[in-house]
């Protein structure tokens, strides 16, 4: 049978890249993705304002919600610093092993932990199984109807605290509008949208960050 569209991207990057080069993964993935098969990472322009809200808030640990072939998650995880880390959520076992493998060829294993499995299981565990007490950031880019529910339960769990900062991908196309009438609407929380577009397309859309203020 034919490769998977993440095989494709994975063969892209062990191809392109250098082992233990972040950025070279980076480009290597968005290169394929522009001229030969589009896929949904998150892309170099809304990446460019990914890398801005980490380079801002200077995160200790971030939750990465929807690893899909890890292409955030090393976007992510190339600006911490030592010590820092992200933990980083993903339902599809095939994805996940590919983002393994793209996380290996970057180089930042030691800065990622990848978690197999659906996130309204694994956030009730945070604390406990990873030491976690609140996250610095968190990047939503599963499944949109996930965000709301998923940002409640964090909450509950007491790993949103003040000051917590949620970065939304994908708030127009396709949409999350429940969540975004939620962290806009709020008084809890302080919220933005960065206009930008679709990956890798000329269609609009944006991330929306939101920055909890405390109860
Ligand atoms: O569904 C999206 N992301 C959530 C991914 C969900 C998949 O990964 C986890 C689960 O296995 C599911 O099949 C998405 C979709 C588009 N899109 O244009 O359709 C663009 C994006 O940036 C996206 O993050
Ligand atoms: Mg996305």
């Amino acid at each position: 049978t034919r490769t998977s569209r993440p095989q494709r991207i994975l063969k892209a990057v062990q191809r392109k890249a250098t082992v233990g080069d972040p950025q070279s993964v980076i480009t290597a993935i968005d290169h394929f993705c522009r001229h030969r098969e589009w896929a949904m990472n998150v892309g170099d322009e809304k990446g460019s304002i990914l890398d801005s809200v980490v380079n801002e808030v200077s995160p200790v640990t971030v939750l990465e919600l929807g690893t899909y072939c890890g292409y955030s998650t090393v976007r992510i995880a190339r600006l911490l610093p030592p010590g820092a880390c992200v933990i980083t959520l993903e339902f599809n076992p095939d994805y996940a092993a590919i983002a393994r493998q793209v996380i290996k060829w970057s180089g930042l294993e030691d800065k990622v932990q990848l978690v197999e499995g659906a996130s309204g299981d694994w956030i009730p565990w945070m604390k406990e199984h990873f030491g976690v007490q609140a996250f610095d950031l968190v990047f939503l880019d599963h499944w949109k109807e996930r965000y709301l529910p998923d940002t409640k339960l964090l909450e509950e769990c007491g790993l949103i605290q003040k000051g917590t900062v949620l970065l939304a991908d994908n708030v127009i196309c396709p949409g999350t509008p429940d969540y975004l009438e939620y962290v806009r609407n709020s008084p809890h929380y302080n919220s933005q949208y960065y206009r930008s577009h679709l990956e890798y397309t000329k269609a609009e859309d944006g991330l929306e960050k939101s920055v909890f203020l405390g109860y």
